[in-house]
């Protein structure tokens, strides 16, 4: 057969806030927080093989290939759909790792849908999203790709439709574990619970921030320093800090005098993901 081939968009997410409820029998936290996309994000290439082998070709540093949540994900859909059809993948990566902004759950999302196009599985986006939680708690969000109000451990969606920003991202070259912040004792972990609708205003706390702040001078220093500007957040556990503007001139004019000393990008906000735009422009 000849190779179907498809380049496809893995965005990144922000947590525009982010409460800790309580924490569960094993171990995990039920979480009140909201995501929402932004027009930025890493590019995934699949070309369909017909042997059944799943291949990535871009090396990823300290990530095993099989331990990559892109060929976990790809294995794992093949294994489940019984497809005999293989893929050959590269991946264009420019989120940083461990950055909060949900780059391997991005990829597995991405992944997910790209391969249910090319193998023409059929599925739906329900069984794709519990597939894709398996993987972890952010993937089913990008399966969605609509921005949500999130609760439990992050899987029970509800679609909302903040306001789209731009934003200035900022990423302190500091990888952030997710385990250790939500081990530490410190960490707040009985917010009252606040009710979805329409957007949580006035609710933009992310309990995780006192504890990244503390443990990690980098994240500290890019929250002050934003924080001059505009309300300066954090997303997810961090490393990454992020302030939204009313328009791109503004963030490009923060940007410039922040990017002297630290690394960051702007991006606009959007509560429809880059992945779900280009797959309906292919139908
Ligand atoms: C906090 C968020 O960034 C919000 O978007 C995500 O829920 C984190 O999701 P993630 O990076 O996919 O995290 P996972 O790989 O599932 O979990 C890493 C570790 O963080 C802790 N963890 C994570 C999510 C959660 N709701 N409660 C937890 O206690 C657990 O110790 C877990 O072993
Ligand atoms: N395709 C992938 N892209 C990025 N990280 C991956 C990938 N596959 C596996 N990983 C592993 O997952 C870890 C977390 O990466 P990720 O980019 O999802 O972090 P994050 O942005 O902090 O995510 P979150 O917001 O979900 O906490 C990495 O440190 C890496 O070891």
């Amino acid at each position: 057969m000849t190779a179907a081939r498809l380049t496809l968009p893995s965005p990144a997410k922000l947590n525009l806030m982010l409460h800790i409820l309580g924490r569960r029998e094993d171990g995990y936290h039920e979480l009140q927080t909201l995501f929402q996309f932004v027009d930025y994000g890493d590019e995934i290439t699949f070309a369909v093989r017909d042997d059944g082998v799943i291949q990535l070709h871009t090396e990823f540093a300290g990530v095993p290939h099989d331990s990559n949540l892109i060929v976990r994900a790809a294995k794992m859909l093949q294994q489940q759909s019984g497809c005999a059809l293989g893929i050959d993948i590269w991946i264009d990566k420019v989120l940083p790792m461990g950055g909060g902004i949900g780059g391997g759950s991005s990829n597995a999302a991405t992944t997910l849908l790209g391969l249910n196009h090319l193998w023409q599985l059929g599925w739906d986006e329900d069984r794709l999203a519990a597939l894709g939680l398996s993987l972890g708690a952010d993937v089913p969000v990008f399966v969605r790709g609509h921005a949500a109000f999130a609760e439990g451990v992050g899987e029970k969606l509800t679609p909302v439709n903040p306001e789209e920003p731009w934003y200035l991202v900022l990423v302190p070259q500091v990888s952030v574990s997710t385990a250790e912040i939500f081990s530490d004792p410190l960490l707040t972990r009985n917010t009252p619970p606040i009710k979805v609708r329409p957007v949580p205003e006035g609710n933009s706390r992310n309990d995780c921030l006192p504890v990244v702040a503390r443990r990690y001078p980098e994240v500290r220093n890019a929250l002050d320093l934003l924080g001059k500007f505009t309300e300066a957040k954090l997303t997810g556990t961090g490393s990454c800090v992020f302030g939204g503007f009313p328009n791109k001139a503004e963030a490009d004019k923060v940007s410039a005098l922040l990017t002297e000393t630290l690394t960051g990008f702007v991006a606009k906000g959007s509560n429809i993901s880059m992945l779900h735009r280009k797959l309906q422009s292919l139908l």
